[in-house]
């Protein structure tokens, strides 16, 4: 088994991994003998039908779970080999998440809950990260809610705050877990638009899980999963072909 990331550009490195539940007749393979890269500074897309494994390989890749085997690295640094400590403190430099249900913290303000990531890794704000701060806020158009609650916003103000937070940190990744699931289009196509930008703009690796065709037509990159294994890898692809990509991964035998 290989042991080192081979490839220079890759933030995420995934080498014959293996990440299983149970044991004997019972054991399930959530991801089996997976090898792949996830580049620096493209939009990736990752898909697959329920259960074929999108999740464990967003916790593993992020250090959130072990692997049962196989190496894995985040940033160049052997997730496989730290203990819980090593990787929560380079979980919080190096990976920001955007979720489905927003996460953010409601007792705090907008301006609060975008600086979280430094008070947690109990980094002060230098001037030029609080002008990057001010730049994000700006270009994501919440300006005008800063002092305010969570509550007190839209959905898809709400998402964009939490893009803002993850963002702030410039972490080597930001994996999205179906970040348009509880939007509507319209605020779906802002909030794609917007993480399409941060890549292209701002070169920001992103790796996004996401069942719908349309939001995985903005990555650059469409990885599909079936029964815990890579079946597909395209690089962009418009939302027709990304169904009919599914629609044969969905056929994959168990
Ligand atoms: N803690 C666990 N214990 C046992 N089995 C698990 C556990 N977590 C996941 N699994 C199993 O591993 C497989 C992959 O699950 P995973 O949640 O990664 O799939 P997914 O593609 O994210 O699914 P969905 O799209 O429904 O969220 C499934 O068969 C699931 O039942």
């Amino acid at each position: 088994m290989s042991t080192t990331p081979t490839d220079d550009q890759a933030v995420v490195s995934f080498r014959q991994v293996t990440k299983s539940y149970g044991t004997g007749s019972s054991i399930i393979f959530a991801l089996s003998d997976v090898s792949v890269d996830i580049r620096r500074g493209e939009f990736t897309a990752i898909m697959g039908p329920s259960g074929s494994g999108k999740s464990t390989f967003m916790n593993v890749a992020a250090g959130l779970d072990d692997a049962t085997r196989g190496g894995v690295f985040l940033a160049s640094q052997p997730l496989h080999t730290m203990d819980d400590t090593a990787r929560t403190t380079l979980r919080r430099r190096e990976v920001g998440f955007v979720f489905q249900s927003f996460n953010l913290v409601p007792t705090l303000t907008v301006a609060e809950n975008i600086t979280l990531p430094f008070q947690l890794a109990g980094h002060r704000i230098a001037p030029q990260e609080q002008g990057w701060i001010d730049h994000l806020v700006h270009v994501l158009g919440i300006t005008e809610r800063i002092a305010h609650k969570p509550a007190e916003l839209s959905g898809g103000q709400q998402q964009r705050v939490a893009i803002a937070r993850a963002l702030a940190p410039r972490p080597a990744i930001i994996f999205a877990d179906e970040p348009t699931g509880n939007l509507d289009t319209r605020s779906s196509r802002e909030v794609l638009q917007l993480l399409r930008s941060a890549a292209t703009e701002y070169g920001q690796t992103i790796a996004m899980v996401s069942h719908d065709p349309i939001a995985a037509s903005y990555a650059d990159r469409v990885l599909v999963l079936a029964d815990g294994r890579v079946v597909a890898d395209h690089g962009r692809l418009t939302p027709q072909q990304i169904s009919q990509l599914l629609l044969t991964a969905e056929g994959v035998p168990a």
